[in-house]
């Protein structure tokens, strides 16, 4: 969270011009609700399980640039089907992740200790990202614009 996989996503489509979808944002449509409230309501797993779907669709229908909710690499099928496209992991830093989600709203995992927080989620889930990346880049102290040329390069 705050890596910029909703903002660098949109700077790639529109370089591109591409499409762009966000499993984040394709969950609240489809289900008419915001994912912090889904998170409290029907909890994490069931979350989980709308995003494995809501990837699964994305693959499949869409031709474009696609931003992944932060968790959604955390279930196998989900790496299954990203093996053969290029991933590209924004790598960030604690200091830097915790300027740009400010307090956390809307982001329910950093209720609480925002720093404790992302610090716990970056030790758990680095060796993943980096499992499933064909492509790393480190956006600390870069502009969202300077990531999206980085990327253009590397996936030209
Ligand atoms: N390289 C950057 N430098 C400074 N601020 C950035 C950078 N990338 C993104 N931001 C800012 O950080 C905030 C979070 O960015 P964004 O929503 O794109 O992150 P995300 O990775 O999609 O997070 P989430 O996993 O919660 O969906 C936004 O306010 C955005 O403007
Ligand atoms: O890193 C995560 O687990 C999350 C990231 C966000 O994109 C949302 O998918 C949600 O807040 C969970
Ligand atoms: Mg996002």
């Amino acid at each position: 969270m705050g890596a910029g996989k909703t903002t660098v996503a949109g700077l790639l489509g529109e370089a591109w011009g591409v499409p762009v979808r966000d499993t984040d944002a394709d969950i609240e449509a489809s289900t008419g609700r915001e994912i912090a409230d889904i998170f409290v309501e029907s909890g994490e797993d069931h979350f989980r399980d709308l995003e494995a779907a809501a990837v699964a669709a994305a693959i499949a229908e869409h031709e474009g640039v696609l931003a992944l909710g932060g968790g959604a690499v955390l279930r196998p099928e989900t790496r299954e089907l990203l093996a053969g496209v290029p991933v590209v992991f924004l790598r960030v830093g604690l200091s830097d992740a915790v300027k740009r989600v400010g307090l956390g709203v809307g982001r329910p995992l950093l209720l609480g200790n925002v720093r404790a927080r992302i610090k716990a989620l970056l030790d758990e889930r680095t060796p993943v990202y980096e499992s499933v990346a064909t492509h790393v880049v480190d956006t600390d102290g870069r502009l969202p614009l300077e990531v999206a040329a980085e990327i253009q390069e590397l996936l030209r």
